[in-house]
């Protein structure tokens, strides 16, 4: 198991609640619905002024009200810590 991957299993028991380690053990996943595409949006903006702030963006797509977030770190090539703080805040901004 290369470095990355074992820091990530190593740190499975932080991983914030409703989020999920990736197959490939390189990115935290989660999926959110909301009412509709205006609070979907909504949501996405005040992650994005979140992300902007600490600097650590997440990759989403996004079909109507629902939201797919993947968070990986691209300069250390997996999951941080700094995945970790995204996916405890998105998990504020969402409740
Ligand atoms: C230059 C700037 O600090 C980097 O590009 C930041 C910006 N946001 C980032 N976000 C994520 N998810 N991973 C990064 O490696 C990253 N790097």
């Amino acid at each position: 198991m290369d470095r990355l991957r074992r820091r990530a299993y190593a740190w499975s028991m932080d991983i914030p609640e409703g989020w999920t380690l990736s197959e490939d053990g390189k990115a935290l996943t989660r999926t959110l619905r909301l009412a509709d595409f205006s609070e979907a949006f909504a949501l996405l903006s005040r992650v994005a002024l979140h992300a902007e702030k600490v600097d650590h963006h997440p990759e989403f797509t996004s079909v109507w009200n629902r939201i797919d977030f993947r968070l990986t770190s691209h300069d250390a090539g997996g999951v941080t810590r700094r995945d970790i703080a995204l996916a405890e805040a998105i998990n504020q901004l969402a409740s």
